[in-house]
């Protein structure tokens, strides 16, 4: 075995920011590394929207193949974009702590928040600008089905490609503006003045974590990654992606999901939304700390229970499954 541990990663500058972080701090306890960069599928098809692609994991999968053929030991992963159920034969090594989790506008005319309701660095209670005229632009369906169901009126784009992409793309056109998650935009450095905490939207499960992925019962890895372990970050998303995948198994779609720990408490919020927007289903629970490894499956039940399976049925129905957490 190599002691020069291999790291996985996308080669988006992201992707690699985050792997440096990684690698920085498994230097930090005297691991040593290297980087080998691969290209995934979601990064070379950048036109189809990603509910559109049909195969769950299109960030992770070639990933997920360098580790099982052993060409890497770990893969560094945006935890949002990594299936609830890994590929077999993997496993958690660590998540690190996580950073800014929310969505964000990026807008491009100054009058535009206030004309979403945004004054003063606050929302209004529900203020929406209706105007036909409005189009913004995300290609992630959770956050369209979010938007609608606040700006009913409004026009959504789809709008692919790495974060850097996407932020050329929303120069180039003639949108009111595009959604980020922050954390992938503060990151690099990329968040821009023009832009706006979305405090009403929900993130994506796992959203503004990093998740270190090696193969089942590794060692090395494991023993290498432990430390970079943050246990609050773990429990959170846990409990967020068990809800997911209690809902819908693993399919990325319009579920968000937000747990935060604060003194041995866990407080939960959970959302599903129906693409259109027009019907929403929402969970909030506080559990004991100690109730984290069902605490995801218990707000799965509630929201199922509160108007949540009608949603759920009727995206069936469409058939529409999606990539990622997203
Ligand atoms: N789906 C793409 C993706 N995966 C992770 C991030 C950002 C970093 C994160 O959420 O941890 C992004 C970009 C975005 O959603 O704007």
């Amino acid at each position: 075995m190599s002691t020069v541990l291999r790291i996985g990663t996308r080669d988006s500058e992201l992707a690699v920011w985050q792997a440096t972080l990684v690698q920085n701090q498994l230097k930090e306890l005297g691991v040593q590394s290297e980087l080998v960069y691969l290209k995934s599928e979601g990064d070379i098809d950048t036109i189809t929207p990603l509910y559109a692609l049909g195969v769950q994991g299109v960030f992770t999968k070639v990933l997920d193949a360098a580790l099982l053929n052993n060409r890497i030991d770990i893969a560094v992963h945006s935890m949002k974009d990594v299936p609830t159920q890994m590929a077999q034969g993997l496993q958690q090594a660590a998540v690190l702590k996580r950073a800014n989790y929310k969505d964000i506008f990026v807008y491009k005319e100054e009058s535009t928040p206030a004309a979403l309701g945004y004054n003063n660095g606050k929302w209004n209670g529900d203020n929406d600008d209706n105007s036909l005229d409005f189009t913004i632009a995300t290609g992630s369906v959770r956050r369209i089905a979010q938007w609608l169901h606040r700006y009913p009126s409004h026009k959504v784009e789809n709008l692919r490609g790495n974060v850097n992409t996407r932020l050329r793309k929303v120069k180039e056109h003639n949108w009111k503006g595009a959604i980020f998650a922050a954390a992938g935009l503060e990151r690099i450095g990329l968040r821009p003045a023009t832009s706006i905490d979305l405090d009403w939207m929900l993130p994506a499960p796992a959203q503004g974590a990093i998740m270190i992925a090696c193969r089942e019962g590794d060692e090395f890895a494991l023993e290498s990654c432990r430390s970079l372990d943050d246990e609050s970050t773990a429990i959170c998303t846990c409990v967020e992606r068990d809800f997911l995948s209690a809902l819908m198994g693993g399919c990325s779609t319009p579920i968000s999901a937000l747990a935060e720990l604060n003194n041995g408490e866990i407080y939960f919020k959970g959302n599903i939304v129906s693409p259109d927007g027009k019907y929403k289903a929402v969970v909030e629970k506080r559990l004991l700390k100690e109730q984290w490894h069902e605490a995801g499956r218990l707000a799965a039940a509630s929201i199922l229970a509160n108007g949540g399976q009608a949603i759920i049925n009727s995206i069936r129905k469409t058939g529409l499954t999606t990539n990622g957490n997203d």
